[in-house]
């Protein structure tokens, strides 16, 4: 454990995530431009910014598939760690994105989807879960209220179907927080109602959520702060109600907007 975790005397559990600096290069692409952050655990956070702001940039750089330019003062931890194996970060953070589900071509049955979680595989091939594996993959299936579409071919699975079984297979290693990366692509309003219930149950359950989006109505109302990024950079951090107004929005998105808040959700109107 860090120093800086040291209060006192008595040790505080380090943030989740803390970035200094964070720079990625790559080739003469600057994705990602002295970024500097921290998340404490179990805290539900929206990233908004437009198309090529460097959200999905971000979120490679939390999973270690980019690494920042090295210099003084960059700091690149997660749990107090500057040091890790991608698959440890598995038991820190589960990821959904919009592609993943693209990735799923075989035919495996949704079952097998969440249930090779355990393995980061596509299906089980020669993996054998344990009871325990089969245990808790049950237990998501019930959950997330899915488990009568176990048995079902994951290819034959609509959008917003398929969509929950991927968030299934990022629960199995009972991750501290998901991230899901514009996740409600290509769902219509049926399947974007369950979706966003699906996710206020996770989060009200203790699991963090991250969320990176550019639609307001994503924004679960258990979200409490939002991140604006753009050309790379974060040009906004702050509680939701403060970050979620005509101005600081309308000024991001480079568009006139009017936000209207609605029993804690958010929509923009007049674009
Ligand atoms: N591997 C790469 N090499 C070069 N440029 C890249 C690479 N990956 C992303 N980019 C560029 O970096 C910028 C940020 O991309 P990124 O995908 O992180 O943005 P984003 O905010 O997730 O965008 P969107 O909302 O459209 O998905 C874009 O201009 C993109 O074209």
């Amino acid at each position: 454990m860090n120093s800086e975790n040291i209060v006192s005397g008595e040790a505080v559990l380090p943030p989740l995530l803390e970035f200094r600096n964070v720079t990625v290069m790559k080739g003469s692409k600057k994705l990602l431009d002295s970024l500097t952050v921290t998340i404490p655990e179990g805290e539900h956070i929206a990233i908004l910014g437009p198309n090529g702001a460097g959200k999905s940039s971000f979120i490679k750089a939390i999973m270690r598939e980019y690494y920042p330019l090295r210099g003084d003062g960059v700091v690149f931890r997660v749990c107090g760690n500057d040091v890790w194996h991608v698959s440890d970060l598995r038991s820190h953070f589960g990821i959904v994105s919009n592609e993943l589900q693209y990735t799923f071509t075989r035919e495996i049955t949704g079952r097998d989807v969440v249930l090779s979680g355990f393995f980061s595989s596509i299906g089980l091939y020669w993996h054998e879960a344990t009871p325990a594996m089969e245990q808790k993959t049950d237990e998501i299936l019930r959950f997330l209220e899915i488990d009568h579409l176990s048995d079902r071919l994951f290819t034959t699975l609509s959008s917003g179907e398929a969509r929950r079984f991927l968030i299934g297979r990022a629960l199995v290693h009972d991750p501290k927080t998901l991230i899901l990366d514009e996740p409600t692509t290509s769902l219509d309003l049926h399947a974007l109602h369950i979706f966003r219930a699906t996710l206020r149950k996770i989060a009200q359950a203790g699991t963090g959520i991250i969320m990176v989006t550019h639609m307001l109505p994503d924004i679960i109302p258990e979200t409490s702060r939002i991140i604006l990024m753009k050309d790379g950079r974060f040009c906004g951090d702050g509680p939701k109600k403060e970050m979620l107004t005509g101005e600081w929005v309308g000024r991001h998105f480079g568009v006139p907007v009017h936000i209207r808040e609605d029993d804690g959700w958010y929509y923009a109107t007049g674009y």
